[in-house]
C-alpha cells in the first residue's frame, strides 16, 4: 500500500508522521533530496522500512526530525509509485510473480527450510531485483545474506536463462564471472561461498572463493577447471588475482558488485582496495552494473564513500533506526564491573563453570536447552593466546580424563589472523560443528560469521568501538535463536565504556562472586571462589612467560584514555594475576613510541621482555587489519620461564580448595557482599 500527499512541504512531513507514527523520519538535509516510504504488505514480518533515495547530497545521519523545507512534493510524487506491485514476503511467491527462478528458490524452501523472509529480505531481495543500486542496513542476524545472494544470483540467470538448469558438461570459463561478492575476512568470504553454492545448486552457475592465505595456485587451477560466475574474494586477493594477467581471471561481463560488511571495506583498512578493484572492472557506461552494499553498521563518514560508488538513484533501506539500539531486544547484555585485570579469567571460568552447569541441568528437563557454546573477545591476538592457554591447561587438568575438568563438557579453541589460513578455516569448522565449545577470538570472527548455537557472547575488556560491539554481540541471538551477552571491564576502562557504549542497553549484574574480589589483599574466601581463584592460578603458573609478557605488551600498546591509571592496573594484573615481580621491562624507544615514557610506574629498561622492532600497536591487535587482522604476538623477548608465580606474588590466587584465607575482596564487605565495585549508580549511564 502507497501513501500519497498532495499539499506543501510542511504538511506532507506532518502528514507521514500521522500516516504511520511508528515511521522513523530521519534528518535529510540537500535540495534534491527525495523521500519514498512505503507500507509493506508484510505483516507476518511486521516490516516496515524506509527507502531513502535520489542524489542525497548531505547524509545528516541522526534521527532529529525531518527538515521540511528542503524536499519537493513532486519528487515525492514521482518517487511514490516508483515500485510498483506488493511486496513479496513468501519465499514462493517469487516463483509465483516470475522473480526468481523456480531453481533458486527450491533451494532456499526445501534445501535451508526458510518459507517467509525476514524484513530485511523482502526489502532488498524487492527492491534489487528491480536493478537499483542498495545500501541496506539491518540488525545482525537477519539474514542480510539472502538479501544479496537472491538478487545476485537472479539478475544473472536473467541474462543468461541457459545457466538456471544444472548440466552435466559445464562450459563455464575463469573470465566469465558475473557478480562479485567482497568481504573483509577469509572466513566470512568463506562462508558466503557456501551460503551461494547452496542456491546454485540446482543451476549451473559456479562459484568459487578467492581468498588470502590459500594456495593462489591451487585455487586457480580450480577456477580454470570449473569456471567462474560468481566469486567471493577478499579484497587483497581480488586486487592480486585482477591485476595478475597470468591468472587469466577477468570480468569484463560483471554486473553485479555486493561489498557485505560494507562500512569496513569502506574504512580507511580497505577503501584504497576497494577503488583499485573498481577501477579494474569494466566502466558503468559499458557495461551496466548494480552496486549492493550491506551491513549491521552504516556509520555518517560512509555514506560519502557510498555516494562515490553507487548510482545516483541508490536506494538506502534501513530496518534499524538510526538513533535506535542497533542491537537487538531479543540479547539480553550484562556487565561484569571488575576492580582489575587480574580479575578477568577468575570471572571469566566463574561465569563459564556456571553457564556450562546450568544448560546441563536445564537440559534434563527441556531437549530443546542448547548447551554452552561461547565466543569470548579480546582486542589483540597476544591476549587471545593467554586466555586460551589457560582455559587449555584447565581443560587438560584430571588427565582429559572423561568428565573430570572445570569446563567438561568445552571444547577450547582460539582464533587470530595469526594462524595460517588452514588452521583458521579448521578452527571454524570444529566450532561450527561443535556442540559445547568455547572460542576465544579477535574481531577475525565478529563481523558476519554465523556459528551455529552460540548461546553466549563474552567480551573482555573494551571492544575497539561501539560498531565492533555491536557486530561482536550479534555472533549470537541470530535468526530465530535466543543469546545471551556479557562485557568484563576493569575499573580503569569504565570511563571510556561509557562514553563508547552509552544508550545500550547492558545492565550491571553482580552475580559473579569473583568479579567482586580485590586480588590485591587476603581475605576469607566461599569455598566455592576460592576454588576458582585457585584453578585459575594453578592454570596460568603452567603457562609459559613468554605468553604473558606478549599479553602485556599488546594491552600496553593498546593503552587510551588515561594511561597513567590503565599502566597502574596492567602492572597490576602482572603481579596479582601470574605473579609477577616487577611488570615487564619495555625498552626506552618502544615506550617513547607509545608516549608513555614519562609514566613513573613504567618499568623502562634497554634489556626488557621485548624488542623494540619486534613490536607495534597495530601488528598486536588482531582487528584493524586486512582480512581481519593479521596482527600478532611476536615478541622475541622471552627469556625463560622465570616460574610466573613468585613467592611474593603467588598471593594473587591465594585461595584454596577449603576457602580460608586468600586475596579476596570478601574480608573488609563481608562474605554476602556481591556487588560490584561499581555500584549501580555508576552504571546507570550504560
Ligand atoms: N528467511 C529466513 N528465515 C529464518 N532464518 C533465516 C532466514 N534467512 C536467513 N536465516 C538464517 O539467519 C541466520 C543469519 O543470517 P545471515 O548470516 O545472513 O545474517 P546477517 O544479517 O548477514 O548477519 P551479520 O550482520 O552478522 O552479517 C542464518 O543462520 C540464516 O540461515
Amino acid at each position: 500500500m502507497f501513501t500519497s500527499f498532495r499539499r506543501g512541504p510542511a504538511s506532507i512531513t506532518r502528514a507521514l508522521r500521522a500516516a504511520s507514527s511508528s515511521y522513523y523520519v530521519p534528518s535529510i538535509r540537500s535540495s534534491t533530496t527525495s523521500l519514498v516510504l512505503r507500507n509493506s504488505a508484510a505483516p507476518a514480518i511486521g516490516s516496515r522500512f524506509i527507502h531513502l533515495s535520489s542524489r542525497l547530497s548531505n547524509w545528516a545521519g541522526q534521527a532529529d526530525g525531518f527538515d521540511e523545507s528542503v524536499y519537493q512534493e513532486e519528487e515525492v510524487q514521482k518517487l511514490i509509485g516508483h515500485n510498483d506491485g506488493p511486496m513479496v514476503t513468501k519465499f514462493e511467491e517469487l516463483i509465483e510473480r516470475d522473480l526468481v527462478h523456480p531453481n533458486v528458490v527450491k533451494a532456499i524452501t526445501k534445501g535451508m527450510g526458510h518459507h517467509t523472509m525476514t524484513e530485511v529480505q523482502s526489502a532488498t531481495i524487492n527492491q534489487a531485483l528491480a536493478g537499483t543500486d542498495i545500501i541496506a542496513q539491518a540488525r545482525t542476524g537477519t539474514g542480510k545474506t539472502l538479501g544479496f545472494l537472491v538478487p545476485t544470483i537472479q539478475n544473472i540467470l536473467k541474462k543468461s536463462p541457459e545457466l538456471a538448469e544444472r548440466k552435466q558438461y559445464s562450459k563455464a570459463r575463469a573470465s566469465d564471472i558475473r557478480s562479485i561478492i567482497i568481504s573483509p575476512t577469509r572466513e566470512l568470504a568463506e562462508q558466503i561461498a557456501v551460503e551461494a553454492a547452496k542456491l546454485c545448486a540446482h543451476t549451473d552457475l559456479k562459484v568459487q572463493v578467492a581468498v588470502g592465505g590459500n594456495s593462489k595456485i591451487a585455487m586457480l587451477r580450480k577456477m580454470q577447471r570449473e569456471g567462474c560466475h560468481l566469486l567471493v574474494a577478499t579484497p587483497g586477493r581480488l586486487n592480486d588475482l585482477l591485476t595478475d594477467p597470468r591468472s587469466r581471471v577477468s570480468a569484463p561481463n560483471v554486473s553485479t558488485v555486493v561489498l557485505d560488511e560494507a562500512d569496513r571495506l569502506l574504512d580507511a583498512g580497505f577503501s584504497r582496495d576497494i577503488e583499485d578493484i573498481i577501477e579494474l572492472l569494466p566502466r558503468r557506461n559499458e557495461v551496466d552494473r548494480q552496486t549492493l552494499l550491506f551491513s549491521a553498521t552504516v556509520p555518517r563518514e560512509v555514506m560519502n564513500l557510498v555516494r562515490k560508488t553507487l548510482k545516483p538513484d541508490f536506494h538506502f533501506v534501513q530496518t534499524v533506526k538510526p538513533g535506535d539500539i542497533a542491537t537487538h531486544e531479543k540479547i539480553p547484555q550484562r556487565l561484569a564491573a571488575v576492580p582489575g585485570y587480574e580479575n578477568y579469567m577468575p570471572t571469566l571460568l566463574e561465569l563459564c563453570k556456571r553457564e556450562i552447569a546450568k544448560s546441563a541441568s536445564a537440559a534434563e528437563t527441556d531437549p530443546n536447552v542448547k548447551p554452552f557454546k561461547a565466543i569470548v573477545y579480546f582486542s589483540s591476538t597476544a591476549n587471545v593466546e593467554l586466555a586460551a592457554r589457560i582455559f587449555e591447561e584447565l581443560r587438560s587438568e584430571g588427565g582429559r580424563q572423561f568428565g573430570s575438568h572445570p569446563l567438561w563438557p568445552a571444547e577450547i579453541s582460539q582464533m587470530h589472523g595469526q594462524l595460517t589460513q588452514e588452521r583458521r578455516t579448521k578452527v571454524s569448522e570444529r566450532f561450527r560443528k561443535a556442540k559445547s565449545a568455547i572460542m576465544f577470538s579477535t574481531d577475525v570472527t565478529a563481523r558476519g560469521m554465523d556459528f551455529p548455537g552460540v548461546t553466549t557472547v563474552i567480551q573482555m575488556g573494551m571492544p575497539p568501538n561501539r560498531d565492533q560491539y555491536v557486530h561482536r554481540i550479534g555472533r549470537t541471538g541470530r535468526g530465530d535463536n535466543t543469546g545471551e551477552g556479557w562485557i568484563v571491564l576493569a575499573k580503569a576502562d569504565m570511563d571510556s565504556a561509557r562514553r563508547t557504549l552509552r544508550g545500550l542497553p547492558i545492565i550491571a549484574d553482580s552475580s559473579l562472586r569473583t568479579a567482586a574480589v580485590d586480588m590485591t589483599c587476603d581475605a576469607q574466601l566461599p569455598a566455592s571462589t576460592a576454588e576458582t581463584l585457585s584453578q585459575i592460578g594453578e592454570a596460568t603458573k603452567r603457562v609459559d612467560r613468554r605468553t604473558k609478557v606478549s599479553a602485556y605488551m599488546a594491552a600496553i600498546g593498546q593503552v587510551k584514555g588515561n594511561p597513567g591509571d590503565t599502566v597502574e592496573a596492567l602492572n597490576q594484573w602482572t603481579r596479582f594475576g601470574w605473579g609477577f615481580e616487577e611488570p615487564p621491562m619495555v625498552p626506552p624507544g618502544l615506550a617513547r613510541k607509545l608516549g608513555l615514557h614519562r609514566f613513573p610506574s613504567m618499568n623502562i629498561g634497554s634489556h626488557g621482555d621485548a624488542e623494540e622492532d619486534d613490536f607495534s600497536p597495530r601488528r598486536s591487535s588482531g582487528f584493524g587489519n586486512r582480512d581481519g587482522g593479521r596482527g600478532g604476538r611476536s615478541f622475541g623477548g622471552d627469556r625463560g620461564d622465570r616460574g610466573g608465580f613468585s613467592d611474593r606474588g603467588r598471593g594473587g590466587f591465594g585461595g584454596n580448595r577449603d576457602g580460608g584465607r586468600g586475596r579476596g575482596g570478601f574480608g573488609g564487605r563481608g562474605r554476602d557482599d556481591r556487588r560490584s565495585n561499581f555500584g549501580d549508580r555508576d552504571l546507570a549511564s550504560f
